[in-house]
């Protein structure tokens, strides 16, 4: 059962349950809320050009699209063949399976409808559906099967524009928003051109994501998509994710490295089997960076240089796939690619307008507590709910308040094991977990389909950090939420927020517009990292009860040891009887 699908139905926590103190009211008059939108107005704004996912059209093509697919996927057409084509043509709309582009005004119609924009040399047609692969390229017929298998029935913009330019073997920067489907954008023509070249063994292709769990959510995508397929009678597409045990493996040709066509992986595991020369990369066809701004920041550039300047082959095709796209890392795939097409779908830098925002001010940082509690009370507390904060000591503080207060939570930071990290996250995906603290590592990439609502608890550092971490809401369609919460503190971070709202076309009230004009001081500030002063403790309970909270809790644990142990001995003799 997609349990996530019946928590986004509405539920709200017991407020008995959550053991919710009714003195910890907030008092709103004290508190400066703007609500930006609100649903019903959302709901009425999600118009065709936002439908990402065709909501609005049932779609039970699922089963023609198999017989017609049956028919046509041996037809090796290419777009050549529809070149002459009266150009003046209007965008034929299939009823069944979205329209078919074959002509310059056609793209041009449909990409005004995504708000594309789509700049480049010699740029290859979208497509319309998944269809127009059918008849455009020689698309296979076991990938289309696998895709519409899995519901993917109509591509989305970013994949309508990013499957046929890398189809035609062009480098692209693309930027799309959060939750629009990136993955498959590189992911199904990558696997296409992988059984193109079926002839070649060894590896082909090349993702790397910043993040553990990234890599593995695209492992698990890219899984589903390959499934049956074989390059010849005995050789399946094989696919990796490069984890700590299988870089032994190949270092220690335990495992031959000619057995994969594709690997996923971090940079700094993938660099250091590379280095170890345990990886042929004479056949590397393609390099694929999601997160690209991430994997070109400060903090992985150096990473992503090294693997760069590691894969020597000719013709590398290289592609960069994010929510955000700075002009820095504009300037640096300029500067790698070859002739790059750059798409960007919607406004660049603004966040998925699926999601409706909103700024709380708390005054101080016990205001934050109490206007959790008070979202609590007020039943807005609906999981499944995401928590950001800056630090890892503030997600375990905040993570120990609200266990306090009996919430069903747990905490992901990077101080937690790989194993733990797995776990919380399945739970938080079964519906077993409804509220998930975390820091910046989940703001990425991960999409848990239905979280209905992300709690900023404290202020992203930058524009760029608020449109990933809401970005875990209002994904493959459907609406979400997001909250702010900000202090005195917070006077000079909340700025970009506010223009990353507006840019998102959220409605910004006319004071809120005038402050977020950044001044040339402010910009430097934000620039160094100092837009913030050192955050008090998180914490409504005086430093007393704390303590006597604590001994409490170590006392619980000790005991529950002293039970194992006794448990343990029992086992022990039991089995030497
Ligand atoms: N063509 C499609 N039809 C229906 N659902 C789709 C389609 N393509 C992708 N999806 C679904 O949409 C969701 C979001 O896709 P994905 O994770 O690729 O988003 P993204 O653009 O990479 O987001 P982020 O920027 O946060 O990484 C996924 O659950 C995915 O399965």
């Amino acid at each position: 059962m997609d349990i996530f699908r019946v928590l986004t139905r509405g539920a709200a926590i017991n407020k008995n349950v959550a053991g919710v103190s009714k003195g910890n009211s907030v008092d709103y008059s004290k508190v400066d809320e703007t609500k930006i939108e609100s649903s019903e107005r959302q709901e009425h704004r999600m118009t065709k050009e936002l439908d990402f996912f065709r909501n609005k059209k049932i779609i039970h093509k699922v089963n023609d699209l198999k017989k017609k697919d049956s028919d046509n996927v041996n037809d090796n057409s290419d777009d050549e063949k529809n070149k002459d084509k009266n150009e003046d043509d209007d965008v034929t709309e299939d009823n069944d399976i979205g329209p078919k582009i074959t002509t310059k005004k056609e793209a041009v119609t449909l990409r005004k409808s995504y708000k594309g924009n789509i700049t480049g040399e010699d740029i290859p047609l979208p497509i319309g559906s998944f269809e127009d692969l059918i008849t455009r390229f020689s698309f296979d017929k076991r990938l289309l099967n696998n895709l519409i298998e899995n519901q993917f029935t109509e591509p989305t913009p970013i994949q309508c524009e990013g499957i046929p330019m890398t189809l035609k073997n062009r480098d692209i920067l693309a930027c799309a928003p959060t939750g629009s489907g990136k993955t498959l954008a590189f992911l199904i023509p990558l696997l296409q051109q992988i059984i193109n070249d079926k002839e070649t063994i060894g590896l082909k292709g090349l993702i790397i994501s910043p993040t553990k769990e990234l890599a593995n959510q695209i492992f698990i995508e890219s899984i589903k998509l390959a499934s049956r397929i074989y390059l010849d009678k005995k050789r399946p597409l094989q696919i990796a994710l490069l984890s700590k045990s299988l870089s032994m493996k190949l270092k220690n040709k335990i495992i031959s490295d000619k057995k994969y066509d594709l690997i996923i992986s971090t940079p700094l595991r993938l660099i250091d089997v590379m280095k170890s020369e345990s990886l042929d990369l004479s056949n590397l066809k393609n390099i694929i960076f999601d997160e690209a701004d991430k994997l070109f920041d400060k903090t992985f550039v150096e990473q992503s240089d090294a693997i760069l300047g590691l894969c020597n082959t000719k013709n590398l095709r290289k592609s960069m796939f994010s929510a955000t796209i700075p002009s820095s890392v504009e300037e640096i795939a300029n500067s790698i690619m070859l002739d790059p097409i750059r798409i960007i779908i919607g406004h660049k830098e603004a966040a998925n307008s699926n999601i409706e925002q909103k700024l709380v001010y708390c005054g101080n940082e016990e205001g934050k507590l109490i206007a959790i509690r008070q979202l609590v009370q007020e039943g807005e507390f609906k999981p499944p709910i995401i928590i950001f904060l800056e630090s890892i000591t503030r997600a375990k503080a905040l993570y120990h308040e609200l266990m306090y207060d009996k919430m069903n939570v747990d905490v992901i930071h990077a101080e937690r094991t790989p194993t733990q990290r797995e776990k919380i996250i399945e739970r938080f995906k079964s519906g077993e977990l409804w509220c998930l603290i975390c820091t910046d590592v989940l703001a990425r990439g991960i999409d848990f389909k239905g979280v209905n609502l992300v709690i900023n608890y404290d202020v992203p550092r930058t524009a760029q950090a608020y449109v990933h971490r809401i970005g875990r809401t209002g994904r493959g369609g459907r609406s979400g939420k997001a909250i702010t919460l900000y202090t005195k503190l917070d006077s000079i971070a909340i700025k970009p927020i506010i223009n990353v709202m507006k840019q998102s076309g959220c409605e910004v009230s006319e004071w809120m517009d005038k402050i977020s004009k950044l001044t040339k001081k402010e910009k430097q500030q934000l620039k160094r990292g100092k837009g913030k002063d050192e955050r008090k403790q998180i914490s409504t309970v005086p430093r007393v009860d704390r303590l006597k909270r604590a001994r409490k809790q170590e006392m619980i644990e000790g005991s529950k040891r002293r039970m194992y142990k006794e448990a343990h001995k029992e086992t022990e003799v039991s089995e030497q009887d």
